[in-house]
This record gives C-alpha cells, sequence and structure tokens, in this order.
C-alpha cells in the first residue's frame, strides 16, 4: 500500500472554503413538526404573525368597563356613580356597548364592549345593587390591551435559520401556528479511535484515560442541530475500518472520528477516507488542530478531529460549526467581543494559534485571559468564554495588545465575580457555601499571577500566600512590592497547615528538609514564586549554608530538586504515583490521596482585594462567610478540621508590618 505524503496544510478559512467548495452543504429538506417536537430544531422559514396578539381588545382587571370621561373628576371624596348596564365574561361577545353614565362588569380576559375606553379596576368602586361609585378616575386605555398591540397580524416575528428555544416556541404558540416548518436534520456517526480509551463508568487502569470526545463530538453536533449518533470506539484493523465507515456512508450524512496516531489508526483512517471519498483537508496550519483531515463524497462528509480534546474542540468551533451549521440551516451571528491580552503570548511563526480565554471586565473593558495551552486540557471547556486567533506571521502577542473575542456562549455578567490566583478546596467550599460558586469564575493561576491581576484591575479578589524572602512574611510585603500600597488591601483569610508528604507509612523515613539532601531520596518541586518553593529554599539554604556549602549546588545535591510542578495535588500525585519520595504541600492533599504527613508550619492564605472591589456583593458576602460560624465550623468539623484554622483577625485587613 501507498504511503501519503502530507498534502499543503490549509488554514482554518481555507479548509471551510475547500469543503464548501466541493459539498455545497444545504439542508436536505423541510419537514413539520408540532410544537411539542420544535424545540432545538432549526426554523426553515421566516414566520409572519398569521393572527393579531391579542386577537381582540382585551381587559387586563377584573372591573368595569367605563368611559373616561364620565368619570374625570372622581376621587376617594367625590366618587362618580354610574349604572352597571351589564357584564362580560371571557369568552363572550360583549352584546352591549358603554352608555354615558353607564358601566359594564369585565372579567379579566374578557373583551371589551364599544365606546367603552378603559376599566376601572373593582377595589376602587363600590357596588348596591345596579348601582357603582368609582373612587378614581381612569385615563383613555387604561387596563385595555388592543387588538394586535403585542403581535400585529403579518409581522415578520422570527428568521429562518433560528433555533427554536421555549421562548420562540410560546410565541409561535401564541400566534396559532401548531405546526412548525423546519429543515430535515442530517444525521451523523461519531466515533473514537484509540486502545486507551476507556468508556467513562469503568475502571481506568495504568495508562488509559476517559472518552471524552466521543461525547463532546456527538453533542456539540446536537447542539447545531445534527441527528448525531456516538457509534463507539473503532478497532485498529482496516477492513473492519473501511466497511464499517462505508456502511455509514449509506444512512448518515457524515462520519466523525477523533485520535489515532497511538495505534496508528490515523494512517487507516485516512486511507479509508482516501478509499471512500476525496480528502480536501490534510493537516492544519493552526496549533491545535495540526491533524485534521477532512474528506468529501458527494454531499457526504467524513471528518478525522485531533485525539486532544481542546484541540478536538476548538476544530469543532473554529472548523465544523461554520460547515455542519450551513447543512443544519443554523443562522447564528459569529459572536465577537474586544478585549485586551493581558499578558505576553510567544509563539512560532508559520502556525495560526487558538487560544482558549476567560474574560474579566476591567475599567477599560475586558482582559482576554489565556487559560490553558495545553491540547489535553478538558477543564478549558469550562473555564473558557471563546478564543482568540494569533496570526500565521505573529511570534509575540505583546501585553497590552488588543484582540477579538470568538465567544463560545454568552460573555460574562458584569456581576461575575473574578477570583484569580492560588488554589484551595476551603475557598471552594465557602463559595459553594455562600452560593456565590454559581456566580463566580475562579481561575487558578497560582498566587503571584493574582497579584499581577490585582494590579492590572482584573481581579475582585486573589487569594495568596506568597513568602516574602527576606522577611518571612506572608503576603503583606508583596503590597509594597506590587505598588499596591492604598490601591489594594490585604484581607486575612485562614491558615493552612503544609507539611512533607510521603508514600504511605513513610517508608523512607523522611522527617524533615534535611532528608532531602539524603541520596535515596527524590523529591518533588513547586515553581518559583509559589510560597512552598520559597519556604523550601529558605530552608535548604540555611541547611547548606551550616554545612559551609554554597546554595549553588543545591540541584545536584537535593534530586528531583527541578522537577517543578504547579499545584499541591500535582506534588501529592507524583509521590503517590512513585515518581517523588517526597514533597511539600497542604496536609489536606496528603489526606485525600492516603500518604504520609509530616507537619512543618502554618501557612498564611489571605484574600487580596481592589479598594475599589471591596464594596462588591459578593466579595462581601465570601469575606463575612470567612467569620459566620454557621458556615465555618461545620468545615472545620469535617475533614477540613486538622488542616485548617480561623486566625482571630480572619476577615479583617492586614497592614503591612
Ligand atoms: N512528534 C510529534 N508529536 C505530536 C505531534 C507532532 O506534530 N509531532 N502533534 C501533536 C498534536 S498537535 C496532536 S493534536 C497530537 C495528535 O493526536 P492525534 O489526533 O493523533 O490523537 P492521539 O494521538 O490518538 O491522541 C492524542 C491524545 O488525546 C487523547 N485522546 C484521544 N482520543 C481521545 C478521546 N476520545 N477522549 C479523550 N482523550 C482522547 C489520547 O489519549 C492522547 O493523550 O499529537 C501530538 N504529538
Ligand atoms: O493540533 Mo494539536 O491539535 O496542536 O494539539
Amino acid at each position: 500500500m501507498s504511503r501519503k505524503i502530507f498534502h499543503t496544510l490549509l488554514s482554518v478559512r481555507e479548509a471551510v472554503e475547500e469543503v464548501v467548495k466541493r459539498v455545497k452543504p444545504a439542508p436536505k429538506g423541510v419537514e413539520e413538526v408540532g410544537l411539542e417536537e420544535a424545540l432545538w430544531r432549526i426554523l426553515a422559514e421566516d414566520i409572519y404573525a398569521p393572527v393579531d396578539h391579542p386577537p381582540f381588545d382585551r381587559s387586563e382587571v377584573d372591573g368595569y368597563a367605563v368611559r373616561s370621561i364620565d368619570i374625570e373628576w372622581s376621587d376617594e371624596l367625590s366618587p362618580v356613580e354610574l349604572r352597571v348596564a351589564g357584564s362580560v365574561r371571557v369568552d363572550e361577545e360583549p352584546g352591549i356597548a358603554c352608555r354615558p353614565g353607564e358601566a359594564i362588569e369585565v372579567a379579566t380576559g374578557a373583551m371589551v364592549p364599544m365606546d367603552c375606553d378603559s376599566i376601572v379596576m373593582e377595589e376602587y368602586t363600590e357596588r348596591t345593587g345596579e348601582v357603582i361609585k368609582v373612587y378614581r378616575s381612569t385615563s383613555p386605555g387604561e387596563n385595555i390591551s388592543t387588538a394586535g398591540s403585542d403581535v400585529s397580524a403579518g409581522d415578520l416575528v422570527l428568521l429562518k435559520g433560528t433555533r427554536l428555544g421555549h421562548e420562540h416556541i410560546a410565541l409561535l404558540a401564541g400566534l396559532g401556528v401548531g405546526r412548525i416548518p423546519v429543515y430535515v436534520k442530517p444525521r451523523a456517526a461519531v466515533y473514537s479511535t484509540g486502545d486507551e480509551i476507556v468508556e467513562p463508568g469503568e475502571p481506568l487502569s495504568a495508562g488509559k484515560v476517559y472518552d471524552v470526545n466521543g461525547y463532546l463530538v456527538t453533542s456539540y453536533l446536537r447542539e447545531l442541530g445534527v441527528d448525531a449518533v456516538f457509534k463507539g470506539r473503532l478497532p485498529d484493523d482496516y477492513e473492519i475500518l473501511r466497511n464499517t465507515i462505508e456502511s455509514d456512508l449509506g444512512s448518515y450524512d457524515m462520519v466523525f472520528t477523533s485520535g489515532g496516531t497511538s495505534a496508528g489508526i490515523r494512517d487507516l483512517v485516512y486511507r479509508v477516507f482516501e478509499e471512500l471519498g476525496e480528502v480536501v483537508v490534510h493537516g492544519l496550519k493552526t496549533k491545535p488542530g495540526k491533524p485534521t483531515v477532512i474528506a468529501v463524497s458527494g454531499s457526504r462528509l467524513l471528518v478525522g478531529l485531533p485525539g486532544f480534546p481542546l484541540s478536538c474542540y476548538m476544530i469543532l468551533r473554529g472548523v465544523v460549526k461554520p460547515i455542519v451549521s450551513l447543512m443544519t440551516g443554523l443562522r447564528e451571528d459569529e459572536r465577537i467581543v474586544e478585549a485586551t491580552l493581558p499578558v505576553r503570548v510567544r509563539k512560532q511563526v508559520g502556525k495560526t494559534w487558538l487560544i482558549p480565554v476567560s474574560l474579566v471586565e476591567g475599567v477599560n473593558g475586558y482582559s482576554a485571559y489565556p487559560v490553558s495551552f495545553s491540547s489535553g486540557s478538558i477543564a478549558s471547556l469550562i473555564y473558557s468564554d471563546g478564543y482568540v486567533e494569533l496570526p500565521e506571521d505573529l511570534d509575540t502577542a505583546e501585553a497590552g495588545s488588543r484582540v477579538r473575542v470568538y465567544l463560545f456562549r454568552d460573555p460574562p455578567s458584569p456581576g461575575r465575580l473574578n477570583i484569580i490566583g492560588s488554589n484551595d478546596p476551603l475557598l471552594m467550599e465557602l463559595l459553594r457555601a455562600t452560593r456565590l460558586a454559581y456566580s463566580s469564575r475562579v481561575l487558578n493561576t497560582g498566587s503571584l499571577a493574582g497579584w499581577h491581576a490585582v494590579a492590572r484591575g482584573e481581579a475582585d479578589i486573589a487569594p495568596t500566600h506568597l513568602l516574602d524572602e527576606e522577611t518571612l512574611v506572608y503576603n503583606t510585603p508583596f503590597l509594597k512590592k506590587f505598588n499596591l500600597e492604598g490601591k489594594a488591601v490585604l484581607i486575612r483569610g485562614f491558615d493552612r497547615l503544609i507539611g512533607i508528604v510521603t508514600a504511605p507509612g513513610n517508608p523512607k523515613k523522611i522527617e524533615g528538609i534535611e532528608d532531602f539532601l539524603r541520596s535515596d531520596v527524590r523529591i518533588v518541586n513547586r515553581v518559583r514564586g509559589s510560597g512552598i518553593r520559597t519556604y523550601l529554599d529558605h530552608h535548604l539554604k540555611k541547611i547548606l549554608s551550616e554545612r559551609g556549602v554554597p546554595f549553588t549546588r543545591v540541584r545536584e545535591l537535593v534530586k528531583g530538586y527541578t522537577y517543578e510542578v504547579k499545584t499541591h495535588t500535582a506534588v501529592a500525585l507524583a509521590v503517590r504515583q512513585g515518581r517523588a519520595d517526597a514533597g511539600i504541600a497542604v496536609g489536606y492533599v496528603a489526606e485525600l490521596f492516603n500518604l504520609g504527613f509530616k507537619p512543618l508550619t502554618w501557612e498564611e492564605y489571605d484574600l487580596l482585594v481592589p479598594v475599589e472591589k471591596q464594596g462588591k456583593p459578593g466579595v462581601r458576602r465570601l469575606i463575612d462567610a470567612l467569620v459566620n460560624k454557621e458556615i465555618i465550623e461545620p468545615l472545620l468539623q469535617g475533614k477540613y478540621g486538622r488542616y485548617y484554622r480561623i486566625p482571630v483577625n480572619a476577615g479583617k485587613p492586614k497592614h503591612n508590618r
């Protein structure tokens, strides 16, 4: 079998254009569905209102239909008397009209009799027999909704291409449209590839990962209006693959696969695509997304997506969505907001980068924080609001440059609490307990980045536990270093117990930091700038200087010193998986992973809050929760108790010492 040479890599735009040129994607037809089946279907025709809404002049209250001129001078002290000439219930035609000096009793929703121009609510009347006293005047039109005042017959109310939600369905129902013209859904078969892929819910053994893409692709396509079916994993066998996909082409309009290099199955998928159709895209000039393959077979589409979930998502969003929307008929404006890039991004020339970002609203509009550069990320699917495109020929996007953000969903509301900085499980529990978690965006960037975010005015709260090397004081010295005195306050948070995490039972008898210098001990370190790293370096410096050894030799003397990870959990995992014998982390994670723990010290975890954000309701609620016994005590009585303590000055501003 011949080996295929890579075709030229295409840009996202070229890929979409090439595919569109060949398959001319369009809806397969139109069908009518009832209102009950219409949810999330794509409307196939513009809808003009066939009738008025409301269909007649309608009373909005229970009361009396009157001529406003008759009761012009009535008030509490001088009520006007009117004779009740009759009554109109809902669902009946009024047989009478208003004459001077008369009122007609009407129910809410009833037709308004002729010559009445307003309705006075029954609360403002007093009835004796066939006479009412009216204690208020009305203005013409009061409490009446006239025919067509809401929607007029002939109005264009819904546009074709709209994905029907509850609001559209309600409107159609109110206008009496019982059969809705919608586009016939195109059908798609979705597969995952890879021997390491495991069905969610099954146990996970070493080297395996749960299948993300099968469900990601299927649900994404359904949201676009496709009748998509997830058909499981494809085997690494040319014949089976070819037969499966060929038979799918008989009953589906599209076949999607994802992943493939690991088992060499990509090559098979590619060859099958090539045998069954014409390969139009073989590789994209983007990061992520390079291993994207698209072939066409008549009007049918064969799509091979990257295996990494974030890569897969970006290609769904950037390439698949514009093509498939033409097939489902979905018309949705590309939603874009302008934003500032708050950090410098270096990239290689020659590829367009698609970077998921989280939007944070500051004084100068939105900032777009890159969420994750890792193609394998799944958290970034949740933590991003959209993506930015950094062009092919750019090698560095400078901090402060303006970018366009292609939104994944609605932009964040201004009330969203932006918590940027260090991550902590107790903090998350407080957010949950105060229900702030639902309206917060928590970006786990580490303490240092949180300070920068506050300096730029983008964080409402930056949780921090930075240790100053010179003074060994937590957090406060940095107010000066970041030039934030008077601009931000440090609110005292809580103390966390940090210590040495070891394998269960501490088989290597690691009792203190001195043991990190033993030749049989390998550690896992934290990244520079983290409080724990500063703490460790301080103690290592002390020990080495006592032994007369320069600190520059630390890399050769402490095994694993350059193995740096970003989170407490990563420290615990490195120890649990045997990649390290020891590391320093908060005690809580040691317990979470059933590891050994030797306490070292209490670390001060505080909240840095910009002065102008102190009054923001969410900020106040979180600070109040710190000292709210009903919230804190149950947490400390539970699993957090051993590793956390609330200082007496919790919730209060800390002052520079
Ligand atoms: N030396 C090079 N290595 C890699 C290159 C390269 O150019 N040179 N490209 C990188 C890029 S870019 C990507 S993207 C991946 C290519 O990945 P594939 O699309 O071939 O996919 P796999 O290798 O099968 O998987 C990658 C990764 O994703 C996981 N995966 C796969 N399917 C799923 C799924 N359904 N759910 C969850 N996770 C999935 C898989 O386990 C792998 O971890 O290669 C880079 N390498
Ligand atoms: O294309 Mo890979 O998709 O860069 O991560």
